[in-house]
């Protein structure tokens, strides 16, 4: 019997992820799948902001050195904390199922925060966006993993925004006090997803992962993807962005991209059948509507 080795971070939800992965995999006559857990350097320092501890890789690119080096030959990874380039011995099998990719709000809803509530979010993308529709609110910067940020609310904040995904995956759905509008709070790209990262030479072990995949959601965070990946943005820009099946025309591709201080955003949305193409037209359309001007004024202040 050949041995699977699926490699996953040790924190809860990274734990969840995979669980939850494990238990969509055809039952396989000939394969084992076992899991390792890696601690990465995002892990081992919950207190820097992300930018000192290895910025947008800071999560992923041990699981990456680890299926370089053949110690592991899958990594699941939040597919939203996967830098858009990777390196070219390694591709992704075709996305599972994807959870819902709504940020939520916890503590309050929206509308009951009242003028000066405290708000915690440590991702640009939340602050910008927070910022754009209340520009009253104090937003405090919070970093960790989800059960810490949650405790924060009794420590004084008046609520703090999450991923609505991570909050499932954790079992905490119950404290989801409101889900935030897409329109107004487009998720980070793929967020919601899993990424299932292989060794591109290993196409048998990629044919048999991506046929538990779902074509669907797979081609909503390409074209999420490719549409970051053209604003050469990471999870420290803030840049939203979610695809949903149009009928009859592929996908729609809405985006944000919003000045960190709330009072510039530039919105737009396309149809498409290739997702690739789709996110790289839509990135050249918002560059068009002035995003080139706040993301370069952001570059400059990080
Ligand atoms: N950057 C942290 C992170 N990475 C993935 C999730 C959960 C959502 C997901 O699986 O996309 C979270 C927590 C959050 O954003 O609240």
């Amino acid at each position: 019997m050949e041995t699977v080795v699926i490699g996953v971070r040790g924190s809860h939800l990274a734990q969840a992820m995979v669980r939850e992965y494990l238990a969509s995999l055809v039952p396989c006559p000939v394969i084992r799948f076992k899991t390792r857990t890696i601690t990465t350097d995002g892990d081992r320092d919950r207190k820097s902001p992300l930018s000192e501890v290895g910025g947008d890789g800071a999560f992923s690119s041990r699981l990456e050195e680890e299926l370089l080096a053949g110690r592991i030959d899958v990594a699941v990874h939040s597919l939203k904390d996967l830098p858009t380039s990777m390196p070219p011995a390694l591709a992704l099998a075709t996305t599972p199922p994807r959870a819902d990719m709504r940020d939520a709000l916890c503590g309050s809803t929206l509308a009951a925060l009242r003028p000066g509530a405290r708000v915690g979010t440590g991702s640009p993308r939340r602050i910008a966006q927070l910022k754009a529709l209340r520009p009253d609110l104090d937003i405090v910067p919070i970093r960790g993993n989800v059960p810490p940020r949650l405790r924060r609310l009794e420590t004084g904040l008046d609520a703090v925004v999450l991923a609505a995904a991570g909050l499932r995956r954790l079992g905490l759905e119950d404290q989801i006090a409101d889900l935030l509008p897409l329109e107004d709070f487009p998720p980070s790209p793929g967020q919601g997803a899993l990424g299932v990262q292989i060794r591109a030479a290993d196409t048998e072990l990629r044919e048999m992962l991506s046929s538990v995949g779902d074509p669907v959601a797979d081609a909503a965070v390409r074209a999420e993807r490719a549409l970051l990946a053209e604003l050469h943005g990471g999870c420290s820009v803030p840049v939203g962005a979610y695809a949903v099946p149009a009928e009859g025309r592929g996908l729609r591709l809405s985006a944000q991209v919003t000045s960190l201080d709330g009072s510039h955003k530039v919105v737009a949305n396309a149809f498409g059948r290739d997702p690739e193409a789709l996110g790289a037209q839509l990135a050249a359309t918002l560059v068009m509507s002035g995003a080139e001007h706040i993301l370069r004024e952001i570059r400059a202040t990080v």
